[in-house]
């Protein structure tokens, strides 16, 4: 790929990258982190604070991508500081059961009504794996259906037509799933009620559950189109289908009680991560009593973790969820009103300019597709122009902007996102698309 060469001083992350790459695969421990499909060398960050990264070379960066979604409040919130600080001087973990995790869960069931019991893990990989697997001992059958270009983690069943990195470095179908994993997996297109209609209808009395990112943010940002969620729930209940939302990313982030309370649609169960943690690694599944009930050691279906519900980590989520407890009523006015700001700001500008990319956005997630046609699914999604969003990426890291390295990301933004990084967000966005269109 063509790209110009940073304005910006960035010598310390070159050199840190040469050196990650003998001792860690692409020098990255997570590959969307690897600047793979837009080019160009992955910076290293030093620390952040608020909306701002800044990395071992002291640029600064408005943070767009704020660690993949937990950062609502900020990088280094200093409640979420405090919580993790007080507890790390009483020992980080026990192996045995505390008082936070009962706290903790009681905060999503009461946040997420349709979670009556949950289980703390590491992930959200481990929540979505966890999640199918009960769904399957629930039901006693063994085919799930999953979205193309919806992304649920690394689980085996999950790794094909996968969005978020597979998607982005060409990868949808990981090598090392077996065939009888991929077997077990049917594919079925985004927002299309009649093709999962179909799909249930082929394997009746043989599908455990459909798992759906019920605002799907791993092939950009793609809102469900209205009647898409009902039409899942309408088709679950029909055929005693589990329905799963994947709300790793959504949840929280959309409402308190995340897409299944923006769209008024009730999931059997959910999985969550992310903001759940406030920035801890921290997954976690949950739903009906009933289906619950199926979980080690009350139920057959085994699910278990050394470092699950741990206390640093739970601390964490406990500061981030009681505050979004707190102060829902305005919390999500406020990042409406910012996302709302950008989104208008941006569509000035594309209209300034004549361009007629399509923008989508839902509370604080978005994405600019780069490309004239709605994106609806997989298929839309990547008729997008991957170097003009290389261009676009780079051309804002050099104004001090930081979006996510791939076109199949959704940006995020969170409470220290204000008036300040609005302007200078609009600003950045107006003169790299007007220098590269
Ligand atoms: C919707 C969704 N599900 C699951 C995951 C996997 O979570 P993790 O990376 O914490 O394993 C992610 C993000 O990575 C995600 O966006
Ligand atoms: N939207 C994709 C992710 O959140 C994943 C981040 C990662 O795998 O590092």
């Amino acid at each position: 790929m063509d790209i110009a060469p940073p304005k910006i001083e960035i010598g310390k992350s070159k050199a840190l990258y040469e050196q990650a790459q003998k001792s860690i695969p692409g020098g990255v421990n997570s590959p969307a982190r690897a600047f793979k499909s837009v080019g160009g060398t992955p910076l290293f960050i030093e620390s952040a604070q608020g909306a701002y990264m800044t990395d071992v070379d002291g640029n600064e960066y408005i943070d767009y991508v704020g660690s993949w979604g937990p950062m609502i409040f900020g990088h280094a919130d200093s409640d979420v500081v405090h919580a993790v600080q007080d507890q790390a001087t009483s020992s980080t973990s026990f192996g045995a059961p505390t008082r936070i995790e009962i706290d903790v869960a009681e905060l999503v069931c009461d946040l997420v009504p349709s979670i009556e019991s949950v289980r703390m893990v590491n992930s959200g990989t481990e929540a979505t794996m966890s999640a199918v697997r009960v769904a399957r001992g629930f039901t006693g059958r063994d085919k799930i259906i999953k979205f193309k270009g919806n992304y649920h983690g690394h689980g085996d069943f999950f790794l094909m037509e996968a969005g978020s990195g597979p998607l982005t470095h060409g990868t949808p179908n990981s090598p090392g799933v077996t065939a009888g994993n991929a077997e077990d997996t049917l594919l079925a297109e985004y927002n299309d009620v009649e093709n999962v209609r179909n799909l249930v209808e082929a394997h009746d009395d043989n599908v455990a559950c459909i798992i759906v990112e019920p605002i799907a943010g791993n092939m950009g940002c793609i809102p469900p189109e209205p009647g898409f969620l009902e039409g899942l729930r309408e088709i679950c209940d029909e055929h005693g289908v589990v329905l799963i939302f994947d709300e790793v990313m959504t949840g929280f982030r959309v409402a308190p009680g995340g897409a299944q309370e923006r769209y008024g649609v009730t999931p059997d169960m959910t999985c969550l991560g992310k903001i759940i943690g406030g920035g801890l690694p921290v997954g976690a599944y949950g739903g009906k009593k009933e289906i619950m009930n199926h979980v080690s050691p009350v139920g057959p279906v085994y699910q278990a973790g050394t470092l699950s519900g741990n206390p640093l980590a739970m601390r964490a989520g406990y500061a981030v969820l009681s505050k979004i407890k707190e102060t829902q009523d305005t919390l999500y006015d406020e990042l409406e009103a910012y996302g709302a700001a950008l989104e208008e700001g941006l569509a000035d500008t594309l209209d300034r300019l004549g361009l007629d990319y399509y923008q989508t956005r839902v509370g604080a997630m978005g994405c600019l597709f780069f490309t004239e046609e709605k994106v609806v699914d997989q298929a839309t999604a990547k008729s997008t122009d991957a170097e003009m969003y290389a261009n676009y990426f780079h051309g804002l890291l050099d104004e001090g902007v930081y979006f996510a390295p791939s076109q199949f990301e959704a940006y995020f933004f969170g409470t220290e996102h204000a008036e300040r990084e609005l302007e200078t967000t609009l600003e950045a966005q107006y003169d790299v698309l007007k220098r590269i269109h």
